[in-house]
């Protein structure tokens, strides 16, 4: 079974406004409302692939309960943590350029954490845990290393979408599959990384320290693949930009979603670009629909 673990969901406020104004008083042009987190995200799109998962997390007040009952209405199984300040609410602003402010989160208490733990430490070689996103403000920073050390005592697959200082810590356990976009390699490395050749380069890396595969997305610049075996540079399709919130969550999923099918790595890849495109290219996430129309524009080239 598939688990995503979201340590901090949110509600994402999505604002589109024609030329924004700071200090001004500015008009929608049009809004929406949708569960957030990028494990949340990833258990979305897993069941629009028609993939089970388990979302676990920490939710708390009325936005909790919001994205709990979304998610019970899209069928997806939930374990969630039930703490006792809000959920936060991030707000994702779309105007000439997209603009995002995300919450810190609730407080999280010692017990709340204990929860979680007991909870991932029921699984087995049989799982793959999906942990994604930013450690709540009041959670230790040494989070994600306990909760990886946890699976790899139990030997459980883990996936780790997260901040570079992050992946740090998470290498030496052997993550399964690791996806940061190129501000993240960068963060990780000291480095800006601006091109799919520099991503190749230091993706190249991550395998040495430890990832099994990598991931890095250079947003509509293109997508690099590396494992022990393939180096590959993906194309991104080209369409119109609505909003990349939960794009790079996307990709998770859908590389998920057909590489645990068929083993087919190459494939899987190709299938997680279409899928970050086809979530840029709406408002919410993408759909099979759209991926299938976009993937005929993902093309691979290998590397040495
Ligand atoms: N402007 C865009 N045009 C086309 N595809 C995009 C665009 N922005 C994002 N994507 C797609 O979403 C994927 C992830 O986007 P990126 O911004 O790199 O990651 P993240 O959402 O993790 O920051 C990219 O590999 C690409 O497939
Ligand atoms: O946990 P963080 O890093 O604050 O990110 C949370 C945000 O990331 C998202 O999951 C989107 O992630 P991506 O755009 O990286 O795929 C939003 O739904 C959510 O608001």
């Amino acid at each position: 079974m598939i688990y995503t673990l979201t340590l901090n969901p949110s509600v994402d406020y999505m604002v589109n406004v024609d030329n924004v104004v700071l200090g001004k008083l500015n008009r929608t042009k049009s809004e929406a409302k949708f569960p957030g987190g990028k494990g949340i995200n990833v258990s979305r799109l897993l069941s629009s692939m028609g993939v089970k998962s388990v979302a676990t997390g920490f939710l708390g007040g009325f936005t909790g309960t919001y994205v709990k009952e979304y998610l019970k209405k899209e069928g997806i199984e939930t374990s969630f943590i039930e703490v006792e300040e809000d959920t936060r609410i991030n707000i994702k602003l779309k105007s000439s350029e997209e603009t995002e402010i995300n919450g810190q989160g609730p407080t999280i208490t010692e017990d709340n954490l204990q929860q979680l733990k007991n909870q991932i430490r029921q699984l087995t070689k049989e799982d793959i845990l999906v942990l994604a996103g930013s450690i709540p403000s009041k959670l230790p920073s040494t989070i994600y290393e306990e909760l990886v050390q946890v699976c790899h005592e139990t030997g459980a697959a883990f996936v780790v979408d997260a901040e570079g200082s992050i992946l740090q810590k998470v290498l030496p356990f052997q993550p399964f599959l690791i996806k940061p976009n190129h501000h993240e390699l960068g963060q990780f490395f000291g480095k800006e990384i601006t091109s799919c050749e520099e991503a190749m380069h230091y993706g190249k890396r991550l395998v040495e320290l430890g990832a099994k595969n990598v991931i890095v997305s250079l947003a509509d610049k293109g997508a690099v693949f590396i494992n022990d075996e393939v180096a590959l540079t993906a194309t991104v399709p080209k369409g119109e930009l609505k909003s990349s919130v939960g794009a790079g969550d996307s990709m998770v999923a859908a590389f998920l979603a057909k590489g645990m099918k068929n083993g087919d790595f190459k494939e899987a890849f190709r299938y997680s670009v279409a899928s970050g495109s086809a979530t840029a290219f709406s408002i919410g996430l993408s759909t099979p629909e759209k991926i299938d129309e976009l993937l005929p524009q993902v093309q691979l080239s290998e590397s040495v």
